[in-house]
């Protein structure tokens, strides 16, 4: 039995058949019937496996791209739960395939492997009926993979429909009294040292309720469907408008500014999204913003430094509330593309800002100038799994290490910009211990007295279990948010 955490990364061929020893299948007597939401939804899985795309990238340009043949509503709707389920589950779906094959998943040709795989997502995890499920699977695979290959597709699909889900993971999941991490990872669909790191930080932010109820609600929680959430950019646009535009729309729960479309509904029709005043965003994202922004200050707050910009959500909110009183915003991004569009986000903004394409680490504007500054830094991403469920399957521990120097290295030069008495925000939507509190201890360590903590939790008022402080840890499970840390510093000299 392959585990989660041994059978991701499908791209590499095998170069073997994918059928029974490669027989020649019988003539078809008729023609595959074409079904365009699966078709597009195996097109968005290889992309995503054979050339790293990003899911919520490619989906959106290939449904468009259909939708001009003709696809209709209903079936881009399949589509895409079809790509996302079978994205956030891969890890469960490979462990249930490899029960019902006689060879190594890593010997099954890739492609195979995405129509296996979605098949086992309409079967275990769908509405569809089993035999329709099975049926338009095969069809699907004639037309992608041809007769020969969907004979075996047949009868994968027929092993795998013989249980459901649970009865598939009593088989296929080891004991949880054995081991437990690899049992997580196989049920919850998590590569093992994804579960391990999670649990790591949940037990140290959480420490009366990391047990396995929690982390198993976390982990449930990373492959939910996250709501869309709208900001309505203070000054700008008001929650009322938007709940206008959406009637069936929730306000925030932590965010004054915040409006949930728990309902569905389209941002993109709301005439404040088009018009720049409103925009899509996370409420952790929206915290993280509005807790630097409140942070209390003695002398001047007149210029704000978001020094890790791209593509601007963040600093999007930040100008909006430093045009509110009367201070300007500098939004800098290294990556010159992801600088376009901070400029897009801002523009519009009522107040005075700059967007700046520069390196944080060698910054373009001179020490001790900024009032407020936040680095909300490269990082895992292991925080918005919801959003982004390939990234699971894509992230190596070795990419943990290898951005704590820039992380460092980031928030250093945030500290520098920052005038003393000044406050600085160092973000990261990544729950990695070694990428958030570790990252602030050591920077702390090596100022020397020049920085000290500011208790982030009063900051983001009415949120709950927010641990011990002084930095906050934002879950998915506990708060409906991204998994966004966020750790307050003041300059003391
Ligand atoms: C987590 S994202 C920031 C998200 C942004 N704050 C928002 O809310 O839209 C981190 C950004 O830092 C940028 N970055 C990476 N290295 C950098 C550096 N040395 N200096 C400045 N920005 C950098 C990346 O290109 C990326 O756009």
């Amino acid at each position: 039995m392959s585990t989660p955490s041994s059978t991701h990364g499908r791209s590499g061929s095998s170069g073997g058949p994918g059928g029974p020893g490669g027989k020649r299948a019988p003539r078809p007597h008729r023609r595959p019937k074409k079904d365009p939401a699966r078709i597009v939804a195996f097109r968005a899985l290889r992309a995503v496996d054979e050339r790293d795309a990003y899911a919520n990238l490619i989906l959106p340009s290939l449904l468009r791209e259909a939708e001009q043949k003709g696809m209709d509503r209903r079936d881009a709707a399949l589509a895409t739960e079809l790509v996302y389920g079978t994205l956030r589950l891969q890890g469960t779906y490979d462990a249930v395939i490899a029960a019902c094959i006689d060879r190594p998943l890593s010997k099954v040709d890739p492609p195979v492997l995405d129509v296996l795989s979605l098949g086992a997502h309409q079967l275990l995890t769908t509405r569809i009926p089993s035999h329709a499920a099975v049926s338009a699977t095969v069809e699907l695979a004639r037309v992608v993979l041809g007769d020969g290959k969907a004979k075996f597709v047949n009868a994968v699909l027929r092993r795998i429909s013989a249980h459901d889900l649970d009865a598939w993971i009593e088989r296929v999941a080891p004991p949880y009294e054995k081991d437990a991490e690899d049992h997580l990872a196989v049920v919850h669909s998590h590569p093992r040292w994804v579960v391990a790191a999670l649990w790591d930080s949940l037990g140290r932010w959480q420490p009366e309720a990391a047990g396995r109820a929690a982390v198993e609600e976390l982990l449930r929680a990373d492959n939910g469907r996250p709501e869309v959430t709208l900001i309505a950019r203070p000054g700008r646009a008001t929650v009322e408008e938007l709940a206008e535009a959406l009637p069936e729309a929730e306000p925030g729960r932590w965010s004054p500014f915040a409006l949930r479309l728990a309902e569905g509904g389209d941002p993109g029709s709301v005439a404040a999204v088009q018009e720049n005043r409103a925009g899509v965003q996370d409420e952790g994202s929206q915290l993280v913003a509005l807790a630097l922004a409140a942070a209390p200050l003695d002398g001047p707050d007149r210029l704000w430094l978001d020094g890790c910009a791209g593509p601007g959500g963040k600093a999007a909110l930040l100008a909006a509330l430093a045009a509110e009183r009367g201070a300007a915003l500098v939004a800098s991004e290294k990556q010159p593309h992801r600088a376009r569009l901070v400029a897009r986000a801002l523009a519009g903004n009522p107040g005075p800002y700059t967007v700046i394409a520069a390196d944080g680490t060698r910054p373009a504007w001179k020490s001790g100038g900024f009032d407020r500054v936040l680095v909300d830094v490269p990082c895992s991403g292991l925080g918005a799994l919801r959003r982004r469920p390939e990234a699971r399957w894509r992230r190596r521990p070795e990419d943990v290490a290898a951005f704590g120097p820039l992380q460092r290295d980031l928030l250093r030069s945030a500290v520098e910009a920052t005038r003393v008495g000044g406050v600085v925000g160092y973000a990261t939507c990544s729950p990695h211990l070694a990428e958030t509190r570790a990252v602030v201890d050591d920077v702390l360590r090596t100022e020397g007295g020049r920085v000290e903590w500011i208790d982030a939790r009063p900051l983001l008022p009415g949120v709950p279990s927010l641990g011990d402080g002084p930095d906050v840890q934002l879950w998915p499970h506990l708060h409906g948010t991204d998994a966004m840390y966020l750790a307050l510093l003041r300059r003391t000299a």
